[in-house]
């Protein structure tokens, strides 16, 4: 069952003869539970491609439909609800907010939701991320590899049917991405959960049920 459509995904900026065509019609379906990676050079659209399909950016034209749901129908506050409830980020510079510890941050988007955290699950997922012992730290006081985890935990808290994830494991070193990439993948496949992710390494892109290649705002497989 497909949980995220584009359809003739287009997005420009500037104007001719000036244009960049940063998406030039993308249609991809994913689905439910799936794990897709997108790959490409630099440029080729894939950060554009993955904000679109969160409803953090515009597109010039075309759809984008998650749960079923047109995103660009949506009023602002509607999408920002929309987006709180059913997607995670997972960014590569992680995004913790330095004066929250770690389980404020973690907890921060259900509470902005003004909804009550379920314990249980969170001591999962943060069990599951081995931060049992870091919930009191401040993120300054933890290492790339720990913040990013703090990241992915707050990804997931929240129950959100998809997590999009901007190449997450880009500044850390290979042994801590890899240890990331495991724990990721270990806790969206648990959960249900979509998991699309942009990344230039190869080795990341194979743990993928499939890939999606990006040149010049196109899919070239
Ligand atoms: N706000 C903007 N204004 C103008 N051009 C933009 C803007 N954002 C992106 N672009 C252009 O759109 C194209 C696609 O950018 P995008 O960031 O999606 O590429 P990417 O594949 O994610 O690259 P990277 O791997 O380097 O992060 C690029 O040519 C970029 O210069």
């Amino acid at each position: 069952m497909s949980i995220l459509q584009t359809t003739d995904l287009k997005k420009y900026y500037g104007q001719e003869p000036n244009i960049t065509k940063a998406l030039d019609g993308i249609t991809l379906t994913i689905g439910r539970g799936e794990f897709v990676a997108i790959v490409g050079t630099s440029g080729s659209g894939k950060s554009t491609l993955l904000n679109m399909m969160g409803g953090l950016d515009n597109p010039t034209s075309g759809s984008i439909r998650v749960k079923g749901k047109e995103l660009s129908q949506m009023k602002d506050e509607q999408l920002t609800i929309f987006r709180r409830r059913n997607i995670g980020f997972v960014f590569q510079n992680y995004n913790l907010v330095p004066i929250l510890n770690v389980y404020e941050n973690i907890v921060l988007p259900v509470e902005l939701d003004g909804d009550t955290v379920d314990q249980k699950f969170m001591m999962e997922v943060v069990g599951l991320l081995a931060l049992d012992d870091k919930l009191n730290s401040m993120p300054n006081n933890l290492s790339g590899g720990q913040q990013q985890r703090v990241a992915i935990a707050r990804a997931l808290v929240s129950k959100p049917a998809i997590i999009l994830a901007d190449e997450p494991t880009g500044n850390l070193d290979s042994r801590t991405s890899s240890d990331v990439l495991g724990l990721l993948k270990t806790t969206s496949y648990k959960f249900d959960q979509t998991l699309v992710m942009i990344t230039h390494n190869n080795e990341i892109a194979q743990l993928a049920d499939r890939i999606v290649r990006i040149e010049d705002g196109r899919i070239s497989e």
